[in-house]
């Protein structure tokens, strides 16, 4: 097993907002990890990349425990792309790049004829390689984004954590990187809100539930009716995909409830009366 989430408890303002979540990624894996909003996904991911420390449980990446590792051969083994990565970086793309092989270098030291190699190989899989000399900040959010993946692959780590990657990108974009990540041989735990690309991407799935894990499998085991139901609310039909057989959910949206302005005063009402 080459990343072991070992039941990991997190509170947070005096709430459990992770219960004991135990979740395996085998080595060159990789699972998804999906849930309704607030469920706990982005805290368990912090614990593995060492943002925060668990209540209880531990996070093993082989046979090391990450809390007995220094920062930086954590960061030498865990590359992290999350909510906050990168937001602020006054630099230009090919300087956040390079920043990818800080874990592996002395001081100063300057990049190697491979690392910078590397680097660029990195550039040119996320479409990026145009922008080096761009400052990041004047991207646009799909095009950062994929900066900071790029920067993430030349971090050379042994597990990749990813929060919602997709967010901000078209989706060509998406299918790109999720193909690309699942193409890089990387063991990798990936936040996903997208069900049909989770089940594209993932070899398997977990679903939190309010912090638990309530499901674990592959994706045609765990996406089923009755747990969208459960753990999402939502009505929904999953079928085969035509070409691949992967799981697609088809979401059905409630009959409609008529003009804006209607819905506001059945709303009214309805408080009215409660009140
Ligand atoms: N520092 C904090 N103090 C108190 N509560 C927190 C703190 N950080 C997060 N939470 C709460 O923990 C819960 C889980 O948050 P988390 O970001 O892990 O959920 P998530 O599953 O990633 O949600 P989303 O899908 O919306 O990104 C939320 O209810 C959030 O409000």
């Amino acid at each position: 097993m080459d990343l072991r989430l070992d039941g990991l408890s997190v509170e947070l303002g005096g709430a459990p907002i992770v219960r004991a979540l135990t979740l395996d990624v085998p080595d060159g894996q990789v699972v998804g990890l999906v849930g309704p909003n607030g469920s706990g996904k982005s805290t368990a991911l912090r614990c593995v990349y060492r943002a925060l420390r668990p209540d209880a449980g531990r996070v093993w990446v082989g046979t090391e425990d990450l809390s007995s590792l220094s920062l930086r051969l954590s960061a030498q083994r865990v590359a992290a792309l999350t909510q906050e990565s990168g937001s602020d970086l006054d630099f230009t793309v090919e300087e956040v790049v390079a920043l990818g092989r800080a874990p592996h270098l002395r001081g100063n030291q300057a990049l190697s004829d491979r690392e910078r190699a590397l680097c660029h190989r990195a550039m040119e899989l996320l479409d990026v390689a145009h922008l080096a000399r761009r400052g990041v900040l004047e991207l646009s959010g799909g095009e950062r984004q994929r900066v900071l993946v790029a920067r993430a692959l030349a971090q050379e780590p042994r597990v990749l954590v990813l929060d919602e990657p997709t967010n901000h990108l078209d989706v060509r974009h998406q299918v790109e990187l999720l193909s690309l990540v699942r193409g890089a041989g990387i063991t990798v735990l990936v936040v996903l809100h997208d069900l049909n690309l989770a089940s594209a991407a993932c070899d398997r799935i977990g679903v939190l539930s309010e912090g638990a894990l309530v499901a674990a499998g592959t994706p045609g085991e765990v996406l089923t009716p009755a747990l969208l139901r459960e753990v999402f609310g939502i009505e929904a039909s999953v079928v085969p995909h035509p070409l691949t057989g992967d799981p697609q959910v088809l979401y059905r949206l409630p009959p409609r409830p008529g003009p804006l302005d209607s819905v506001m005063s059945r709303k009214a009402s309805h408080d009215d009366q409660r009140s």
